[in-house]
């Protein structure tokens, strides 16, 4: 979109030449106009090739996925999320079913060809047993490709289905579980346990039937032929091949949790690492990170190297019990076909049917390292989707609200038998600036966060207007509640989104409006309102993201304003801008700050001074300096800390 609004407005404007038009002709022209140059137009053979290319376009089904706070539950299982597409599941069992008994058909075929053909020396037969082994062969591949095809599709859209789950779960989630749970961790649930769970819907539900199905029909085959010598060979292989499964189970239990917690740690360590690159690198302490780094990967290598321990068990040991009873067979088989008693067309098949049952054993136990593996990912999946929020949404929808605040009788803690509020109590009215200042760590912060609703008081109420937040729906909370926090987070988006985040509806001209109130109008006019932002907005300025997150505010139009001031201190031009912005974002509205710069404060009607976790101090500016307490100590200090504060 920058190409039409940068590489029309003349000689000068190429594309990364960011001027602030978007596509329409207005915003280019009036990029031109700003660099004082006349505007073209779009040419009207390039405007009739796009319209060209958007009649050829497939129309776009706006996306649809129901989202709302009621806890998820946490009920997940294989079953549960193949069976929400019962056509495409019913289509593959068929697949998976005809590919079974085709397959079944192979040896049944040669044992006619050599007792009715060859021994029987009947070429027609021979002929004709040879002719449907080819035809079972190609119908085989047939159900192969369907089932392997439908079997993917239910499998992709059962892991969609899943992704978009526990990231609603985790849209859903409180700021204690973020605080609580490392990055990293929640990305493994979103990665590698959902990626585990895929590989066994795609193969494992298939095979798993294909295995399973081949198994109870040569069973079936095997008593047909000759019960004695079916039950006798079951007899010496299925218990010990009972006692070994039953042994990799319990051994898998703990090898496969061991190895998802690690990978686990493996991300966060990871995340954290990249998050914090900054600071590792001004510290030089990459070398102490690598170690880091190699324990928690030594960590993963040790748990692999178990699962590893069992397989090497497992695998071959269920192979030898196999062998073992194939030779029984042939011994005893053998003996029978001397006596007269079996034909060797049938000792042939009955070997090649016992061949066809251990195949689909091996092929399970490699499945069902499959399914240890998804199980552990299931089981920590259903953890992060049965984790009830927090904050739990009410289901009163705020009506406008006047904006008045009241704390009655305020206790919080973090962690339990650690206070940080102790029986706060204030009313503010609508419309009133209150500014909170104390020393560092006394629970200004924790204030705010509770009229923002990120947590919920332990005991007390945090009313709004007359209703207590808990009983209120979050949507309506946050639809008149603006939070400015401290260290603003910008999205890897254009400027526009980002200032447009908490009202993507709005138009340019809104968003222009806010850009003005806030004074970024020469940011919008270098980088352009489809200008980039880089992750997290480090290609702005400090300064920058501060007035970037107030214009968001102002955008979004909040009865009540929470605001957390940005420690980073600025220089005097920006300093005046910033607090100009924020003069025009609280014009009106009830706002709650935590000023950690006293020149704030003391604009704001109202000052707090939050101490340990109580209010020991209130009032306005003036009055709290005649009053002599700690606000005007705080004041002196400050004033003679800081040369020229009179501003
Ligand atoms: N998520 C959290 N989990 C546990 N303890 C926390 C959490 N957030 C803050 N605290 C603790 O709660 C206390 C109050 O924190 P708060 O952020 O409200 O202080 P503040 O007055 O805003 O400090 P500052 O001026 O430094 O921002 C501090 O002791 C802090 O360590």
């Amino acid at each position: 979109m920058s190409m039409f609004g940068g590489g029309f407005g003349g000689p000068g404007g190429g594309p990364g030449s960011g001027s602030p038009g978007g596509f329409s002709g207005s915003g280019a022209g009036k990029a031109a106009r700003n660099q004082g140059l006349p505007f073209a137009g779009i040419p009207p053979e390039l405007a009739d090739g796009v319209a060209r290319l958007e009649a050829t376009e497939p129309p776009v089904r706006p996306a649809h996925e129901p989202f709302s706070f009621a806890p998820d539950g946490g009920r997940v299982s294989l079953w549960s999320l193949l069976s929400r597409r019962p056509r495409l599941l019913v289509v593959a069992a068929v697949a998976v079913l005809a590919e079974a008994l085709l397959l079944q058909s192979g040896p049944y075929l040669v044992q006619i060809g050599i007792d009715h053909g060859i021994v029987a020396r009947s070429a027609p037969v021979l002929v004709a047993s040879a002719v449907a082994f080819l035809l079972a062969v190609v119908l085989t591949g047939v159900a192969t490709g369907a089932r392997i095809r439908q079997s993917g599709r239910l499998a992709a859209y059962a892991t969609r289905d899943l992704r978009v789950r526990v990231f609603a779960q985790l849209q859903r989630m409180s700021l204690d579980y973020y605080t609580r749970e490392r990055a990293g961790v929640t990305m493994t649930r979103m990665t590698s346990d959902v990626e585990a769970l895929q590989h066994l819907l795609q193969e494992g539900f298939a095979q798993f039937l294909i295995q399973g199905l081949t198994m109870v029909v040569v069973t079936a085959v095997l008593v047909r032929y000759d019960a004695g010598l079916a039950a006798l060979t079951f007899l010496i292989v299925v218990p010990p091949l009972l006692a070994l499964t039953l042994w990799f189970r319990r051994a898998a239990d703990d090898t496969y949790n061991r190895q998802r917690d690690s990978i686990a740690a493996m991300f966060a360590h990871l995340s954290e690492s990249l998050y914090g690159v900054r600071v590792i690198t001004a510290y030089g302490q990459q070398h102490r990170h690598v170690l880091a780094h190699r324990g928690v990967v030594g960590a993963y290598r040790d748990a692999n190297d178990a699962t590893g321990r069992i397989n090497a068990v497992y695998g071959p040991g269920t192979s030898v019990i196999g062998l073992l009873g194939l030779a029984a067979l042939l011994w005893i088989g053998g003996r029978m076909v001397l006596r007269g008693e079996l034909s060797i067309g049938e000792l042939t098949a009955f070997v090649l049917y016992l061949n066809a049952f251990f195949l689909p054993v091996q092929q399970l136990v490699q499945l069902y390292t499959n399914y240890q593996q998804a199980r552990a990912a299931i089981g920590k999946l259903r953890g992060l989707l049965s984790t009830p929020p927090g904050v739990p949404s009410g289901e009163f929808d705020l009506p406008e609200v006047r904006g008045e605040i009241t704390f009655a009788a305020v206790d919080f803690a973090y962690e339990r038998g650690r206070p940080v509020l102790t029986g706060v109590s204030l009313r503010i009215a609508p419309g009133e600036t209150v500014a909170c200042v104390g020393p560092t760590g006394a629970g200004k912060s924790t204030i705010a966060k509770l009229v923002a609703r990120f947590y919920d008081p332990v005991s007390g109420t945090v009313e709004i207007d007359g209703h207590d937040l808990r009983t209120v729906s979050l949507p309506s909370l946050h639809r008149q509640v603006g939070v400015v926090p401290q260290e603003p987070f910008l999205f890897a988006a254009s400027l526009r989104d980002n200032l447009a985040f908490a009202r993507p509806d709005a138009g340019d001209a809104e968003i222009m409006d806010a850009v003005t109130a806030v004074g970024l109008d020469d940011l919008v006019a270098r980088v352009g309102l489809d200008g980039f932002l880089h992750e997290r907005g480090q290609s702005v300025s400090s300064g920058e993201r501060q007035l970037i997150a107030l214009a968001r505010a102002v955008l979004a139009e909040p009865r009540i304003v929470v605001l957390d001031e940005a420690t980073s201190s600025l220089d005097l031009r920006s300093e005046l801008r910033v607090e100009a912005a924020l003069d025009r974002l609280l014009a009106g509205r009830t706002a709650i700050l935590v000023a950690h710069r006293l020149s704030t404060a003391r604009r704001a009607d109202r000052i707090l001074v939050v101490e340990d976790g109580r209010v020991v101090e209130s009032g306005p500016h003036d009055a709290l300096i005649a009053a002599g307490g700690r606000y005007a100590a705080m004041f002196a200090t400050w004033e003679s800390a800081i040369p020229g504060t009179a501003r």
